[in-house]
């Protein structure tokens, strides 16, 4: 693989480099002195990779030192941001509160609905403000009351490219795919629909000049391309909104990434931080995807939103490092006799979208078409189902599920972390009323949910409130079993491993922001830990 280094001049002189810095082999420069007359610029910078290109990957981050478990790797304020172009909520354009259209009262300015006129955001230099001056020139849209909040954020680029070149540079350098988003693609028929159009007849005779206009719909479509392939989500409030970061945006994907990142409140800063320790030379990952989403569904959501088809270690292993989290269990009988095979059917060879699946007991073979659509089927269900749970439906639900899927089976795995939050809070299946087998049942659906979660997030990163839902259900199932339980080593036994599922809770939830669902499920679990250390005094 040709992976070349991207820096090549001396970053002082701009003359040829002979040498790089050691720590972070980025900066380049022609001579010693150089080097050290750069280290005060320099040392604000000097971060534990380098970036480097490669004809799979386009750029990427490489560690050049070994990075220890949970370090910052590097830290950055975004280029842009602001509403999703994808079904954002109507929005206050300061702080991104959602808001009723009915009700809201409206920008002084430019009279966009905003949650008060007194917004601190609407004075933001870099964001609100230079738009509120554009979207201020279009009365018609507020006469008509058409606020497409899906273009706000292409607007913002447009206005950054006449405000800073330097980011504009950094912004439009970045992977757009333009190649296969062209005007024949669905996605250009789509954006120009939605966007492209509304920005041009409303704002495009505004921008200009500066923005050529026989070239202006390529630079929406450009722009949109942008935010599609890069923007992070970040959680402003009560939303989510599109953000962009220099550095974030070369990190390549893996599905076993190696970093997790948390947003600052109110500016958006990214702290990126190690999730699992970085070998020098190991390339520095983050997930573009849903860590939960079985192989052929993450897949074609990487190749569908980011153009490339993803070979990572979990992607090409067809048990998903032993999990089975899409495997299909065999509906073929055994020989004469009339009974279920109960194999486990797996793709032969993952990487390749077209291949068979085939059972591990008998010859029964599925084509990729046939796996995808029993998924898939079987998926809408699962979605319908959940939206309004209960008990019996999701146990009837599961044992449908388990005739056609592995036990382990992400569809089955939602419906288990559905259960176990069921059993013990649904009205008569309180914790004291739960029969015997449930209760051991949900003590066993928690074990097996733990198990599937740590494997897949071995960085305890991209699935922390999943895994910390099981901590807490698997605490309040050993408590019940306790209470139960008359032999008093077993009942301090089973309470101790409680108290080690909360403790976990407390540590993995310790960095959750204020009033998320993090940071409740930190207080109930800080409020259950002294429950239980009293449970243990008292015996
Ligand atoms: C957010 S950008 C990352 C930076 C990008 N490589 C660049 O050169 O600007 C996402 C794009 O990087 C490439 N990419 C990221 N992870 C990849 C992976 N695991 N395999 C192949 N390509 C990947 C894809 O082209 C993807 O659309």
């Amino acid at each position: 693989m040709d992976e070349r280094s991207e820096i090549k001049a001396c970053i002082v002189c701009g003359q040829e480099a002979t040498s790089v810095c050691s720590n972070c082999k980025n900066a380049a420069y022609c001579s010693k002195e150089h080097q050290k007359s750069d280290w005060k610029n320099h040392k604000t910078c000097c971060f534990p990779f380098e970036v480097k290109k490669n004809d799979d990957l386009g750029r990427h981050m490489v560690a050049t030192r070994d990075i220890p478990s949970d370090s910052l790797i590097f830290s950055e304020l975004p280029i842009v941001y602001g509403p999703k172009i994808v079904n954002p909520e109507p929005q206050c354009l300061g702080c991104y509160s959602p808001l009723d259209l009915d009700t809201s009262v409206y920008c002084p300015g430019c009279h966009w609905p905003v949650c008060s006129p007194l917004c601190l955001g609407l004075s933001d230099q870099q964001h609100h403000f230079p738009e509120c001056a554009v979207l201020s020139k279009n009365t018609e849209i507020m006469g008509r009351r058409q606020f497409n909040y899906e273009a706000i954020t292409p607007l913002r680029c447009l206005i950054l490219q006449k405000r800073n070149k330097r980011k504009w540079g950094e912004f439009i350098s970045m992977q757009s795919h333009m190649d296969k988003r062209g005007p024949n693609s669905e996605v250009y028929k789509e954006l120009d629909e939605r966007i492209v159009k509304y920005i041009i007849e409303n704002f495009m005779a505004i921008l200009d000049p500066g923005i050529p206009p026989a070239t202006s719909s390529e630079i929406i479509h450009q722009i949109c391309g942008v935010l599609e392939v890069n923007g992070l989500e970040v959680t402003a409030g009560r939303n989510d909104i599109l953000a962009l970061y220099p550095k974030a945006c070369l990190m390549e994907h893996s599905c076993l990434p190696n970093t997790k990142h948390t947003f600052q409140p109110i500016d958006f800063k990214i702290k990126m931080y190690s999730s699992i320790e970085i070998k020098c030379g190991a390339h520095i990952s983050t997930m573009y995807t849903h860590a939960l989403w079985g192989t052929v569904a993450r897949r074609e959501h990487l190749k569908e939103t980011k153009y490339f088809n993803c070979k990572c270690e979990r992607c090409a292993d067809p048990t998903e490092l032993g999990t089975n989290l899409s495997s299909l269990r065999c509906i073929g009988v055994k020989g004469d006799i009339n009974e279920a095979c109960g194999g486990t059917i797996l793709p032969l060879k993952p990487l390749d979208d077209n291949t068979e699946w085939k059972c591990n007991r008998c010859p029964v073979v599925l084509s990729s078409g046939e796996a995808a659509d029993l998924t898939a089927r079987l998926g809408q269900q699962v979605d319908l189902e959940l939206e309004d749970p209960n008990v019996e439906k999701s146990e009837e639900l599961l044992r449908g599920l388990e005739t056609f899927l592995h036990t382990s089976h992400y569809h089955c795995y939602m419906v288990k972390h559905s259960l176990i939050q069921l059993y013990g809070r649904e009205d008569g299946y309180s914790h004291d009323r739960l029969s015997d087998e449930r209760l051991n049942k949900k003590i066993a659906m928690c074990e097996e949910l733990l198990q599937i979660t740590q494997t897949l997030d071995q960085g305890k990163s991209r699935l922390l409130l999943y895994l910390a839902v099981i901590n807490y259900e698997f605490h309040s199932a050993l408590v019940e079993l306790s209470r139960r339980t008359d032999n008093k080593d077993s009942k301090l036994s089973l309470l101790k491993k409680s108290i080690n599922m909360l403790q976990n809770n407390v540590s993995l939830l310790s960095t959750e922001q204020q009033y998320s669902a993090g940071s409740d499920l930190l207080n109930i679990s800080n409020v259950a830990l002294n429950n239980v250390r009293n449970i243990i005094e008292s015996i």
